[in-house]
């Protein structure tokens, strides 16, 4: 089946991080993109960063019904939203990009709505900030979208869902609910819950010993500044699947924990082993950022002068010698005016990259 793409109008209702990035994305497609949140605040932004144009202009044009309601509010409200866009708009196509999904699809099969219009789709890119200032029209680039047909939708209904994903950059993959909820608590709920535990473990504690932090600390807890409004609604409607993963972690602390307390024990050192080895198993079998096999990239770090425009010259060369950054990290060797940009490319470009970049007077540390 040939590939949809949206025309539009497109109406995203809840202009936070995500509703103002999906409308920023369309735009920049061509797609015409109308906003509406209670909060006039985040409406009022969403419109001025270029997301769209209120949604009473579609209306003040009559007869004209959106082509695809994208419903980007908080989970708790997410049925009653996507409720209501059927009822106001009765030839569209409603679709929401809530966290969860066999909740909502519940809560919606026991009202009377005409669920042949309705799919539950979920993008799994997102950011730990909120709020439409945070918003990114290339956030769902590469990602994994999440499009959850279930028996009542319409062809063109998940049609239009697809269409969504792939017109933002978007891999499109099909999960039916259960199975989606599955795959989330593991590889997002629970994540965030031990980032948070974590980074709850730091309250309190001495700055001085907080001073020598590094990439480890930073990279395991940078999801714990995740906003609290939405997450308490995200892991109660996915508790049930979230706890079973947390009965196998409390498992494996309490066996960390007793080897701990006797750690010179006949067989301590071979658990601590396991231990490791068993987190290495698990990471490694991580997919690549393309949702492909899992990859291993190769760092080089990059010094820079602690200057205005380093950074940006840095990226400007290294897109001129035509290598793709897979990903980055700035850091700062403190006391020193000197800033460190740790890339990451396949393997295959890292040798002929750091010999570039050496010829172009950069100072390379592999
Ligand atoms: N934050 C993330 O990284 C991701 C979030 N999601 C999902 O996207 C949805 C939106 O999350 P964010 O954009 O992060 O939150 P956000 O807090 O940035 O934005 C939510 C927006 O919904 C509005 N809103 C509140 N009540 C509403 C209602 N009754 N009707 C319409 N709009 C309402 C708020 O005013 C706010 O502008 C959530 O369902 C979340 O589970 C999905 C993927 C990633
Ligand atoms: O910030 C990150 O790395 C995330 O993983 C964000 C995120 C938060 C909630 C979702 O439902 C999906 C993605």
């Amino acid at each position: 089946m040939a590939p949809t793409h949206l025309g539009g109008p497109v109406v995203v209702i809840g202009t936070g991080l995500l509703g103002t990035s999906i409308g920023l994305g369309l735009e920049h497609r061509g797609v015409p993109v109308f906003l509406e949140d209670p909060s006039p605040t985040h409406q009022a932004v969403a419109v001025d960063i270029g997301a769209g144009r209120p949604v009473a202009e579609l209306e003040a044009d009559r007869g004209v019904e959106p082509q695809l309601v994208v419903v980007a509010a908080p989970p708790d409200v997410t049925a009653d939203v996507v409720e209501r866009a059927l009822a106001r708009w009765p030839r569209a196509v409603v679709v929401d990009i809530a966290s969860v999904k066999s909740a909502i699809l519940a809560e919606l099969r026991g009202r009377s709505v005409d669920l042949s219009r309705y799919v539950g789709t979920h993008p799994m890119a997102g950011r730990e900030k909120s709020g439409p200032v945070a918003a990114r029209g290339e956030l769902f680039t590469s990602m994994p979208w999440v499009v959850c047909a279930h028996r009542e939708a319409s062809d063109d209904a998940v049609r239009l869902a697809k269409a969504l994903g792939a017109d933002l950059g978007a891999t499109v993959v099909e999960f039916d609910a259960d199975e989606h909820d599955e795959a989330v608590a593991l590889v997002s709920h629970l994540p965030q819950v031990m980032s948070s535990l974590l980074a709850s473990r730091l309250q309190g504690t001495d700055l001085r010993l907080l001073s020598l932090a590094g990439n480890g600390l930073r990279d395991t807890t940078r999801i714990a500044a995740s906003d609290p409004d939405l997450w308490i609604q995200i892991l109660g409607a996915n508790a049930d699947k979230l706890v079973k993963h947390l009965y196998g972690v409390r498992e494996d602390v309490e066996r960390l924990i007793g080897t701990l307390e006797a750690p010179t024990a006949p067989g301590a050192r071979l658990d601590l082993a396991q231990l490791m080895s068993e987190g290495n198993a698990g990471q490694a079998r991580i997919p690549g950022k393309h949702g492909g096999p899992p990859q291993a990239f190769a760092w080089l770090t990059v010094l820079v002068d602690d200057r205005p425009g380093q950074i940006a010259k840095l990226l400007t060369e290294i897109g001129e010698i035509g290598v793709n950054l897979e990903d980055l990290r700035l850091d700062h060797s403190s006391g020193r005016n000197v800033g460190m940009v740790e890339i990451s490319v396949l393997p295959s470009k890292h040798d002929d990259l750091v010999a570039e970049l050496e010829e172009r007077g950069w100072r390379v540390l592999q």
